[in-house]
C-alpha cells in the first residue's frame, strides 16, 4: 500500500487575508496521513519591493528578480512568511519545520538561462532531495517549504511556489508515496470567464488548456499553475485540484487530468 501524502500550495492572495490563511492553516494541520506545505507570498513580496522604492516586474507570473529583488524576497518568503507560518501551525499542535531549499539541500535549482527574456536570479528546479523530506515526514514532522532555492554554489535563487510544489509532488511520487497535489487559491478554480465565479471548469486536459490559452480566457499566474499542474499529472502524481479552500474541503474545484 503506497503512503497518502497531500501537498497544499498556497498562494499569494491567501497569505494576504488573515481570514483565508486561517482557514487554510486548520485544514492543513487537520489533514490525515503525511502533508506538505508549499507556499509562496508573491503579493507580499511585491508590496514589501514598493515600500523599499523598488516597482516589481512580472511576465507570465513570473518575477524577474534583479540582486535587490532576490534580498527583499529571501526576507519576505525564507524569513517573515516561512517562520510565520510554522508559528501559526505550531500553535495548531501541527509540528511543522520551515525549510528553504537551501536548508538540507531540500531544492536544488539553476539560475534560469538567458533566452528572450533576462529573468535574473530566477531557479529552475533541478532536484528536490526526496529522502529528507521522507525522513522528516517520517518523523512526524510536516514540512514547510518557501520559494527561495539555491545553486550549491552560494548563490539563492528565487523560484515560482507553484514549480517548487510540482517539483516536490513528483519527487515524492517517485519515491513511494500517492500524492495528491492541492493547488489552493482566491477562486473556486479555473474560469471559463474571470469575471464570473460560477464558471468553474471541473476537468482540464492539455488539450482544452491550450484551448483557453489560445482565446485568452486563461492568463497571468494561472499560466505557471497550469504547467506544473499538467507536468505533475504527467509525472505520476495521482491528483491536482485547484481551487478555493472551500472547494477543496467540499471535492470540488478543478481537477487536472491527462488527454485521452
Ligand atoms: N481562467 C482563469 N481562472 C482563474 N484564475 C485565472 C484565470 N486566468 C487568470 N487567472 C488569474 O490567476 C490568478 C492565480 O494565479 P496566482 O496569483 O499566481 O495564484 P496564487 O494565489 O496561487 O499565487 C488568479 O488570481 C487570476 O487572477
Ligand atoms: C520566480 C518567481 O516568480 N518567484 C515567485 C515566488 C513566489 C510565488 O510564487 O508566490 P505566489 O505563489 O504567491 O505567486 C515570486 O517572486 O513571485
Amino acid at each position: 500500500m503506497p503512503m497518502q501524502l497531500t501537498i497544499l500550495k498556497i498562494g499569494g492572495n491567501v497569505l494576504d487575508q488573515p481570514a483565508a490563511l486561517h482557514d487554510a492553516l486548520d485544514y492543513f494541520a487537520a489533514l490525515p496521513g503525511a502533508a506538505v506545505l508549499v507556499h509562496g507570498g508573491g503579493k507580499k513580496a511585491s508590496q514589501v519591493l514598493r515600500e523599499l522604492g523598488h516597482e516589481p516586474v512580472m511576465i507570465d507570473g513570473r518575477r524577474i528578480t534583479d540582486a535587490a529583488t532576490l534580498e527583499i524576497v529571501t526576507m519576505v518568503y525564507a524569513g517573515l512568511l516561512n517562520k510565520d507560518l510554522v508559528a501559526q501551525l505550531q500553535r495548531r499542535g501541527c509540528n511543522a519545520i520551515g525549510l528553504s531549499g537551501a536548508d538540507g539541500n531540500s531544492v536544488l535549482a539553476t539560475k534560469r538561462p538567458v533566452k528572450t527574456i533576462d529573468y535574473g536570479f530566477a531557479g529552475d528546479v533541478q532536484a528536490v532531495n526526496a529522502v529528507l523530506l521522507a525522513g522528516l515526514l517520517d518523523l512526524g514532522l510536516r514540512p514547510v517549504l518557501c520559494p527561495i532555492t539555491h545553486d550549491q554554489r552560494g548563490q539563492l535563487l528565487n523560484t515560482n511556489a507553484d514549480t517548487i510544489a510540482k517539483a516536490t509532488a513528483t519527487a515524492l511520487a517517485t519515491h513511494g508515496y500517492q500524492v495528491s497535489l492541492r493547488y489552493c487559491f482566491e477562486l473556486p478554480g479555473v474560469l471559463r470567464d474571470l469575471h464570473d465565479p460560477a464558471s468553474v471548469i471541473p476537468e482540464l486536459n492539455p488539450s482544452l488548456y491550450a484551448d483557453a490559452l489560445a482565446d485568452g480566457s486563461i492568463g497571468g499566474g494561472m499560466i505557471p499553475k497550469l504547467d506544473n499542474a499538467f507536468a505533475a499529472v504527467a509525472a505520476g502524481v495521482s491528483e491536482v485540484i485547484i481551487g478555493d479552500l472551500a472547494a477543496h474541503r467540499a471535492g470540488r474545484g478543478t481537477r487536472c487530468r491527462a488527454d485521452g
